[in-house]
């Protein structure tokens, strides 16, 4: 079984047992829910940075990340630095996220956030939207085209929008449907950890005009975005270069400096 089977496994165990202690009626009695999300499609389009900060603690690949820095620290630090919005990991398991984190980013900034996480149920997303979040990810290689129809509108009636993470041609093609705000490219294969910034550059040509760009994974060094401009991307998902940093929020707003206007 690769990673992301055993992801997805453990995935629909949680569910199954939060599902019986929270139904999703309580989840819609969450504040949140009322409240009007904040366009990451709209920041990104705005040129700005581009940059999508993240909040990671660790990974399958890297056990040991960042295991000192205070979410509300980075979310603050992260938004003064001038990112467009902020990715927050909620996998417990793996990732050693919460949506805890999530409410905490939520009540610390104004900018949008995306809630990172194994999406393969409708539960999740109303989740998303009681914890404060504006984006989900929808990951094609766990979903069938239908789940992402579905999940697609749901989130379109919660006022959420979608980032659709690809790793290539064939999950672009099954999986692209109309409504989807946003495509990432992950430069990362989710199965063997490789990464290589040419994968956005492959994939870039094939997405649909209107939909924004974003690359992600292993970006490391501001040259790497002009490259990625001009190959089309207009939004940049960083995690390890910010989180393995001392301070997060300052690493990020140094690389936003170097970055060429
Ligand atoms: O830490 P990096 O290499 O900058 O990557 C960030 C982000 O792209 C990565 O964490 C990620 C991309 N897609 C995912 C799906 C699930 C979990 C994590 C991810």
């Amino acid at each position: 079984m690769d990673i992301l089977q055993k992801i997805v496994q453990q995935k629909s165990r949680e569910i199954a047992l939060k599902k019986s202690l929270v139904p999703p009626r309580y989840l819609e009695h969450s504040p949140l829910f009322e409240r009007q999300g904040n366009s990451l499609s709209q920041a990104l389009q705005k040129s700005g940075s581009g940059i999508i900060a993240e909040f990671k603690r660790r990974s399958p690949s890297r056990p040991k990340i960042n295991q000192h820095s205070p979410v509300q620290e980075v979310a603050a630090g992260y938004e003064s630095a001038g990112a467009c919005g902020m990715s927050v990991l909620t996998d417990v398991h793996f990732f050693g996220g919460s949506l805890e984190d999530l409410l905490i980013a939520r009540s610390t900034t104004r900018f949008p956030l995306l809630r990172k996480e194994f999406i393969i149920d409708e539960y999740q997303i109303l989740e998303a939207k009681a914890h404060g979040a504006d984006v989900i990810l929808l990951i094609a290689a766990i979903l069938e085209t239908r789940q992402i129809k579905d999940f697609t509108e749901l989130a379109g009636s919660l006022g959420l929008e979608i980032l659709l993470e690809v790793h290539d041609e064939a999950e672009l093609k099954r999986a692209f449907i109309p409504g989807i705000q946003m495509v990432g490219v992950n430069n990362r294969n989710l199965k063997t950890f490789e990464v290589s910034l040419e994968t956005s550059k492959r994939i870039a040509p094939l997405i649909p005009e209107a939909v924004i760009k974003v690359s992600e994974s292993g970006i490391s060094r501001p040259e790497a975005i002009k490259d990625l401009r001009k190959a089309g991307f207009r939004g940049f998902l960083i995690g390890e270069h910010f989180m393995a940093a001392d301070e997060p929020g300052i690493k990020a707003m140094e690389f936003i400096k170097a970055m060429e206007p």
